[in-house]
């Protein structure tokens, strides 16, 4: 049975179960369950704080995890990411109140506050700046205001707690970060039970990101028109009963459908549909 360690709260738990669920596993029914059983596809979930699961997944008692990168990073544990996910996307900055630091070297003999002390002391040592890091579990953003710290290094996604705090982050992005599949570093990479696991998250992601399209186009057409739509290995390509023209079938991403059907239009194509991938094997 394989054991998969998935993020019990924050901002990676909900997205981490949906994706389960679209991946036709069986999912916890509430929030106080803490390890669940999927018989079916022979695997068992533990609900662990997303902090602890690169810990628990280094240690061989987990063959896998989800959970955020800077997560993956900040733990310093013997794990490494297999797969990215695409949700709980961040970047990890240093932010304080205007006119204080620009860039990283400013922080020297200053005092920074962070949940991320791992990182941070790594990368000021990485750039050669001496600074105190002081740890606290959230909520940084006040930690300038009550005088603890005079500057911050944190997760920001829209920058509205940072705004709100009356803070600007300075310097170059420390990371970019989004939630990962993990498993321990030099783990047996062709475990089948873990390659079919990986293989159907990767459906998932595709369903997400591409659409199938259809549509008609003149034979005369067609190299353009399969040009613009060249699919993942190849379009399909079927004889219409009006003779000159086939029908193509491609899969094209999400984003530039829109793109994509205008410009199969102005070069001729008609009947252009698209539809939604529900699920996908590579
Ligand atoms: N606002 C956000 N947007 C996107 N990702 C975020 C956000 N806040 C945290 N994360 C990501 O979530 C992971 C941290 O999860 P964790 O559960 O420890 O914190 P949280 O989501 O802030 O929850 P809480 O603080 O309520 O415990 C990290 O990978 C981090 O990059
Ligand atoms: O840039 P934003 O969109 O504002 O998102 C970033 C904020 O979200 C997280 O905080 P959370 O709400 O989880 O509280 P916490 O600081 O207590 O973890 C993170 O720690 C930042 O504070
Ligand atoms: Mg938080």
């Amino acid at each position: 049975m394989l054991r998969i360690a998935v993020p019990n709260k924050g901002s990676l738990s909900g997205p981490a179960a949906e994706m389960l669920h679209e991946a036709g596993y069986q999912q916890r029914r509430e929030s106080k369950e803490l390890r669940i059983v999927d018989p079916e596809n022979e695997v068992e979930f533990f609900y662990l704080r997303p902090r602890d699961i690169a810990i628990y997944v280094s240690s061989g008692r987990l063959d896998i995890g989800i959970t955020g990168r800077d997560l993956l990073i900040d733990s310093g544990a013997d794990a490494e990411e297999i797969l990215p996910l695409g949700f709980a996307r961040s970047t990890f900055r240093f932010a304080a109140k205007p006119g204080t630091a620009e860039t990283i070297a400013d922080l020297k003999g200053r005092t920074i506050a962070t949940s991320y002390e791992g990182i941070v002391t790594q990368h000021l040592a990485e750039q050669g700046v001496d600074a105190s890091v002081v740890h606290l579990d959230g909520a940084v953003e006040t930690a300038i205001e009550l005088g603890v710290a005079e500057a911050i290094a944190d997760v920001v996604e829209t920058g509205t707690s940072l705004r709100n705090a009356g803070l600007e982050v300075f310097g170059e992005p420390i990371m970019k970060s989004e939630a990962v599949v993990i498993r321990r570093t030099g783990a047996d990479g062709e475990e089948p039970k873990v390659q079919q696991f990986l293989r159907r998250l990767q459906g998932v992601l595709v369903a997400r990101t591409y659409v199938m399209m259809d549509y008609d186009c003149r034979v005369e057409q067609l190299e353009k028109a399969v040009a613009l739509t060249p699919g993942l290995e190849s379009p399909t390509v079927s004889p219409l009963h009006n003779e000159g023209w086939v029908a193509v079938r491609a899969m094209v991403p999400a984003k530039e459908a829109q793109r994509i059907m205008d410009d199969l239009y102005a070069i001729g194509a008609r009947a252009i549909l698209t539809t939604a991938i529900h699920a996908c094997r590579l």
